[in-house]
């Protein structure tokens, strides 16, 4: 049974303007929260106004190695790039989750690169190192919806898993969003592990 829609337990802090760069300064803001059930400083962006429609909004995983460093093994960094101004321009939400590793950790997440190295997909090496696949559980990003008023969505994503947990954790999915395909030759094998194994919704050829 889901904590996610525990409104009366989680609060949307007071928001506090924040200046972007990258033309991502309509309307920008960062809110904080009380009570989300893993007591961790999950961070929500709020950009642009959506208006009627219901918010774009992005779930988008820690990743320090692509969102800091510009690691290309993955397609992080460029997608938080493509979603801040996507939704800085379509008016929603970003919502910054510590998952880092699908929720393994950094130096787990390391652990696993070095196994990728040897062959594993990224999906086995979490399982060699004695961790779930892909261990993330979206809770906290129901929560964080719930106390912002925004529990219909428009999600900004490829992965299905994704999508299910939050609707099964009381979010109106309205649409999802697919997000651009960023493929580079060091993240050719990542990308086409999560449409192998995660049923990720992007064309990797090409
Ligand atoms: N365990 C592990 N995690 C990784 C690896 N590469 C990236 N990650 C993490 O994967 C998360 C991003 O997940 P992705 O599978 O790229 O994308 P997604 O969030 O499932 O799907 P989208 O919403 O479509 O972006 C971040 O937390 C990254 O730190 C890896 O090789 N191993
Ligand atoms: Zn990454």
């Amino acid at each position: 049974m889901s904590t996610a829609a525990a409104p009366a337990t989680v609060r949307a802090r007071v928001p506090v303007p924040l200046s972007l760069a990258g033309g991502a300064t309509a309307l920008g803001q960062v809110v904080t929260f009380d009570g989300l059930v893993d007591g961790r400083e999950h961070l929500a962006v709020e950009l642009g106004d959506p208006g009627r429609e219901p918010p774009l909004v992005r779930v988008h995983s820690e990743c320090l190695t692509g969102d800091v460093l510009g690691s290309e093994r993955c397609d992080c960094g460029p997608q938080l790039a493509e979603s801040l101004a996507r939704i800085s321009s379509a008016g929603g939400v970003l919502l910054y989750l510590r998952q880092e590793g699908r929720g393994i950790g950094l130096y787990a997440k390391l652990d696993a690169y070095l196994l990728q190295d040897t062959g594993l997909d990224t999906f086995d090496a979490n399982v060699a190192l004695g961790f779930g696949a892909d261990e993330r559980d979206y809770t906290v990003a129901a929560q964080m919806l719930a106390a912002l008023g925004r529990t219909s969505v428009r999600l900004l994503t490829n992965n299905p898993d994704k999508a299910g947990q939050l609707a099964r954790l009381g979010i109106d999915v309205v649409a999802c969003v697919p997000t651009g395909v960023h493929r580079r030759d060091a993240n050719v094998r990542y990308l086409e592990a999560k449409v192998r194994r995660a049923a990720h919704t992007i064309e990797v050829a090409g």
